[in-house]
């Protein structure tokens, strides 16, 4: 009743998951004339190691594949959002319907893509090697200036059989994690008039910043600073409805776990534009895993996040 929802002793069901993944992906790449370039609105995953998510116009990002089971796992959890799973998940057969109902609070789903070297229209892009990324809507494509916060949720970023190792270090990245269930891994705010704002308007605040903020009070006025001033009374309203009906979600759910997964926030920070609302959407599903009474740790941090806006909220208005 533990463990990765793909199979991961059937090197054939595997290798069959990508292979229909990468065919799904090529009718996209099919209808697109324009090239590859570096995504620009990424907050989180940003480590020297890691390739870069790249942009596809009109309205899709790529997100670099892992080399290791991360990557059969992530494809695999959209398989089973999308429904399109076959028979590796005899198993999970009576939560497909539970699998179905997330389909609305994750990004839209295209399959995997194989990307030559050469095809980049770009130098920034480290390493020789091709590489596959899977293809996903875009979430920033509807706003002008997005402004972005990545926060991962749940009061442990490592899985219950992790090695002691990672356990060690990922636990050592914010011991608060554990109080507040969540930690901020990246965010940006546009507001060009702020001194620390870069040439392109956004301030920027990295995972370092994230695991800076050690006490409630700190944390508090990070989401303070992500709010700004664009944020309103009525965008935090949607924002908090939206993450209520994701907690109905994991209120509901008594069979999987959500490890290192996040839940991420955009809104436009173009004062000048007519907005579109804010979007709260759940990403990053490499180690979503199946996990008897479902989890209190994302639960935790869905209660923190909302208490804590509800909180700006309220003080705002008096
Ligand atoms: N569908 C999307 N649309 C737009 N931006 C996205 C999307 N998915 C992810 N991002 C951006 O990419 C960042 C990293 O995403 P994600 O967590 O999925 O990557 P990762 O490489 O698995 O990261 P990590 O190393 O933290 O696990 C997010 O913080 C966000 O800025
Ligand atoms: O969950 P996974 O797939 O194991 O991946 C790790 C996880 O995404 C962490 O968020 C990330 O740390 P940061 O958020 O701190 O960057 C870490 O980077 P690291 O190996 O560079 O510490 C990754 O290895």
């Amino acid at each position: 009743m533990s463990g990765p929802l793909t199979n991961m002793s059937d090197g054939k069901f595997q290798l069959e998951l990508v292979n229909r993944a990468i065919d799904r992906g090529a009718i996209i790449l099919a209808t697109v004339s324009s090239g590859l370039v570096p995504f620009d609105a990424q907050v989180g995953g940003i480590s020297s190691h890691k390739k870069i998510f790249l942009r596809l116009e009109p309205s899709y990002v790529l997100k670099p594949l892992r080399l290791d089971h991360r990557k059969v796992r992530e494809i695999g959890f959209y398989d089973l959002v999308n429904d399109l799973a076959d028979r590796s998940n005899q198993k999970l057969s009576n939560q497909k319907d539970l699998f179905s109902s997330l389909s609305t609070f994750v990004p839209k789903y295209y399959g995997v893509a194989k990307v030559k070297r050469d095809q980049l229209d770009t130098s920034a892009v480290t390493g020789e090697e091709d590489a596959e990324y899977i293809i996903l809507e875009d979430l920033t494509r509807n706003y002008s200036k997005p402004c972005i916060i990545d926060v991962k949720m749940g009061t442990q970023s490592f899985e219950p059989d992790a090695s002691d190792e990672k356990k060690l270090k990922e636990a050592g990245k914010y011991p608060q994690q554990t109080d507040f269930g969540l930690r901020i891994v990246g965010m940006r705010v546009y507001n060009p008039s702020n001194a620390n704002a870069n040439d392109d308007g956004y301030v920027h605040y990295s995972k370092h910043f994230g695991r800076s903020l050690n006490t409630r009070c700190k944390l508090k006025e990070a989401f303070r600073a992500f709010i700004g001033t664009r944020g309103n009374g009525e965008s935090i309203s949607n924002v908090l409805e939206q993450l209520e009906e994701i907690k109905a979600w994991f209120l509901k759910n008594n069979y999987f776990g959500f490890y290192s997964s996040s839940i991420m926030i955009v809104y436009e920070g173009d004062e000048d534009k007519e907005s579109s609302p804010p979007i709260v959407k759940m990403i990053d599903f490499a180690r979503v895993r199946r996990q008897r009474g479902g989890d209190e740790g994302y639960l935790l941090g869905l209660n923190t996040l909302a208490t804590l806006l509800h909180e700006i909220v309220c003080e705002s208005q008096n």
